[in-house]
């Protein structure tokens, strides 16, 4: 069987699937009884230098050309405008549709998914979520049997990558994102990345899967790895966690928790150890127990070899149309996005070294219900007061679990007391990772 493939965007993804089509293109035949052709390659610029030399016949400007030339039309240019028009377009004219655009999908995507699935297409996206892990499958097909409870993981290599950067060789943060940018891991807007939102779209993306229900975009909590201050970081270590951008999907009876933001998990903890551009997801089906999944999160190599994934299935789809798992699961229940998250929290103020400092912040906590597991002070002066020129200490206080609310109210008051310089930090910290 031949089958014509189009690529519209030629950059870090886009030439590593020109690259694997062309030099394992055998291979896949051989495995798959399926030979791919690529069609023709659309990009706007053919004058870059590329990891490989795309054939100048392959080769147009045009993406019209890719839409009459091919039977699977791959979408690689990200973004979201053009992005949709040419994908609808795509499905309009009948042809099925691969892309790794997850900012579409979850942002903008009903629209198109909808059309896929009412024109009888395959819409593929396993290079949307987590690069070369094969995640995307797993949860529509693997355990399409099972309830999943919660999925966490680290859905973002260039974050990931930054952090290790910064914590184990001690870089900063510019030079490593610089690093990121050049591996091809970054976003082509790199604070999509940074600020958590890739993150987000990528477990939105998931929690569709898994719950059936659209999540509105909206509605999720995002916060990145921006302002992450080295002390924090350190304390944590003292106290046995790691840190990690941890992108979070639970859910409780009709109700999901959506969120994203930098969260402590216990050092010895398999997502702890998750480095470099390397992602890791944590499934929890209501049969299977618990599934890891593991592997590089973004680049151009693992990534194409996702879309080549989704390209052979589009091949199984248009051979067999009936009963394929294509089909997306839409959940008839009522689901509603829950933030008001349960959860531990470390908390650091910056406080003058006297007495009654710690009793007057565990009052306030006291008065909206929070607990504390465990306190650190250090002896160390972070900075000399701006109000008084008196030595100033992190005082770290770890809570039991407690409602997100409580605690936002409780730091607004805590604000507010006299010894407290500055606002204080908030990192969650997920006891129950594997
Ligand atoms: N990089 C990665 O590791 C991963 C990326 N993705 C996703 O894959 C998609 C592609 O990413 P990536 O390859 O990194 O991005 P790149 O920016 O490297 O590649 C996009 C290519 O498309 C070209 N392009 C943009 N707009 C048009 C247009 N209107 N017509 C023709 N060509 C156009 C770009 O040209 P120009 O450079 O001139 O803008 C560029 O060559 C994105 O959706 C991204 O989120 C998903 C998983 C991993
Ligand atoms: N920018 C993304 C690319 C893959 O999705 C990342 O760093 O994870
Ligand atoms: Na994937």
């Amino acid at each position: 069987m031949v089958v014509r493939v189009g690529i519209v965007g030629c950059g870090t993804v886009g030439t590593g699937v020109v690259r694997l089509i062309l030099e394992n293109s055998h291979l896949i035949q051989q495995r798959t009884g399926i030979r791919l052709e690529l069609s023709k390659v659309a990009d706007r610029d053919w004058e870059r230098e590329r990891e490989i030399e795309v054939p100048h016949h392959l080769r147009t400007t045009d993406y019209r050309e890719v839409l009459e030339n091919s039977d699977i039309v791959v979408e690689l240019v990200g973004g979201k405008t053009f992005a949709k028009q040419l994908i609808l377009e795509a499905l309009k004219s009948g042809k099925h549709v691969v892309t790794a655009n997850k900012h579409l999908l979850a942002e903008d995507g009903k629209e198109i998914l909808q059309e896929a699935q009412d024109r009888g297409l395959f819409l593929g996206f396993e290079a949307s979520v987590g690069g070369g892990i094969p995640i995307v499958k797993v949860l529509r097909e693997s355990l399409s049997s099972n309830r999943i409870k919660s999925i966490q993981g680290i859905l973002n290599g260039t974050t990931n990558f930054i952090l290790t950067k910064m914590l184990e060789e001690e870089e900063n943060f510019e030079e490593a994102l610089n690093q990121a940018k050049a591996l091809g891991y970054a976003e082509a807007d790199p604070t999509l990345d940074v600020d958590g939102w890739d993150s987000a779209h990528k477990i939105a993306i998931l929690s569709m899967l898994a719950y059936g229900f659209y999540v509105p975009f909206e509605e999720v909590h995002v916060e990145g790895i921006r302002n992450v201050e080295l002390l924090d970081v350190e304390l944590g270590k003292e106290l046995g966690y790691t840190l990690k951008l941890l992108a979070i999907a639970k859910r409780v009876d009709s109700q999901v928790e959506v969120r994203v933001h930098p969260t402590f998990i216990p050092s010895d903890n398999p997502l702890a150890k998750v480095s470099d551009v390397y992602n890791a997801v944590l499934l929890e089906g209501d049969f299977v127990s618990k599934v890891m999944l593991y592997g590089k999160g973004a680049g151009s190599h693992p990534t194409a070899t996702s879309v080549l994934s989704d390209i052979l299935d589009a091949v199984k789809f248009m051979a067999c149309k009936e009963g394929h798992p294509q089909r997306f699961f839409w959940s008839s229940e009522k689901l509603e996005i829950n933030k008001n998250f349960y959860s531990r929290y470390y908390l650091r103020f910056d406080v003058p070294d006297r007495p009654g400092v710690l009793a007057s912040v565990a009052r306030v906590l006291a008065d909206y219900n929070i607990s504390i597991a465990s306190v650190l002070q250090k002896e160390k002066v972070c900075h000399l007061s701006g109000r008084e020129g008196q030595p100033i200490i992190p005082l770290v206080i770890l809570t039991h679990k407690a409602y997100e609310k409580d605690m936002k109210r409780a730091l607004e008051d805590i604000v507010k007391l006299p010894v407290v310089e500055g606002n204080p930090v908030l990192i969650r910290v997920e006891e129950e990772v594997y």
